[in-house]
C-alpha cells in the first residue's frame, strides 16, 4: 500500500527545497495533507480492473456499445502534473456485456496512477479485451496536459488525442468510422 509516512517526509523536503518555512502556520499540515491526497490520486495502483469487470450479463444482440465522455483526471509520470479530459469507449459484445458504470470504474483504475496517455488508452482496451472477451474494442482519449499548458512550451488548449483498437475494430475501418461519428 501507499506509504504515507514517506510521502509526508518527501513533501517536507520538497518544501524545504523550494525555500519555504515548513513550520509556518499555512504549511504545518501540508505534507500530511498531500500524502492523503496522493493516496486518493494513486489509488488505482492497488486496484484490479478485473474486479469490476467480472459481473456480466448475457445479450442476444451483439450491437456496438458506446460509453462516451467519461471524464477522468490522471497525473503525467514525467512531471507529476495533472492531465485530464474524456475517455470514449466502444465495444462489440460477444454474447456478454458489463454494467455501464463498470466501464467508468475501469477508467478510474487506470487514471488513478502516474500515467502516459498512450499507455492508459491501451490498458483500458486490454482490460476490456481480457475480461469481457468481446469481438472488438476501441478506446479514444482526448486530454489536456498541464505540463504542456502551465509550464514549458505553454500551449493552453492544445489537446492530445490517442486511439487504441483491438479485435474487429483493428481491421474494420467502417466500424471505426461509426464509432468516431457517434462520439463526435
Ligand atoms: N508521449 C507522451 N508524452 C508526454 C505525456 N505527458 C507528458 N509528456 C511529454 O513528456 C516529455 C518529457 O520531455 P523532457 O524533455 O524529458 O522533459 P522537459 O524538459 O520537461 O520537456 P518540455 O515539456 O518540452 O519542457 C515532454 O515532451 C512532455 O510533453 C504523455 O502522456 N505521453
Ligand atoms: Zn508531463
Amino acid at each position: 500500500m501507499i506509504d504515507k509516512k514517506k510521502i509526508t517526509a518527501g513533501v517536507k523536503l520538497l518544501l524545504e527545497g523550494i525555500g519555504e518555512d515548513v513550520y509556518r502556520e499555512g504549511l504545518l499540515e501540508t505534507p500530511e495533507r498531500v500524502s492523503r491526497m496522493y493516496e486518493e490520486l494513486f489509488s488505482g495502483m492497488y486496484e484490479d480492473a478485473s474486479a469490476h469487470l467480472s459481473k456480466r450479463f448475457h445479450v442476444k444482440n451483439n450491437e456496438m456499445v458506446i460509453e462516451k465522455d467519461i471524464v477522468f483526471y490522471s497525473m503525467c509520470e514525467h512531471h507529476m502534473l495533472p492531465f485530464y479530459g474524456k475517455v470514449h469507449i466502444g465495444y462489440i459484445p460477444n454474447g456478454e456485456v458489463v454494467g455501464l458504470s463498470k466501464l467508468a470504474r475501469t477508467v478510474e483504475v487506470f487514471a488513478r496512477r502516474l500515467q502516459l496517455q498512450e499507455q492508459m488508452t491501451a490498458q483500458i482496451a486490454d482490460a476490456l479485451m481480457d475480461n469481457l472477451l468481446p469481438k472488438g474494442v476501441i478506446v479514444m482519449i482526448d486530454a489536456e496536459h498541464m505540463c504542456m499548458t502551465m509550464r514549458g512550451i505553454k500551449k493552453p488548449g492544445s489537446k492530445t488525442v490517442t486511439v487504441v483498437t483491438r479485435g474487429e475494430f483493428s481491421q474494420d475501418e467502417t466500424l471505426q468510422n461509426r464509432f468516431f461519428q457517434m462520439v463526435k
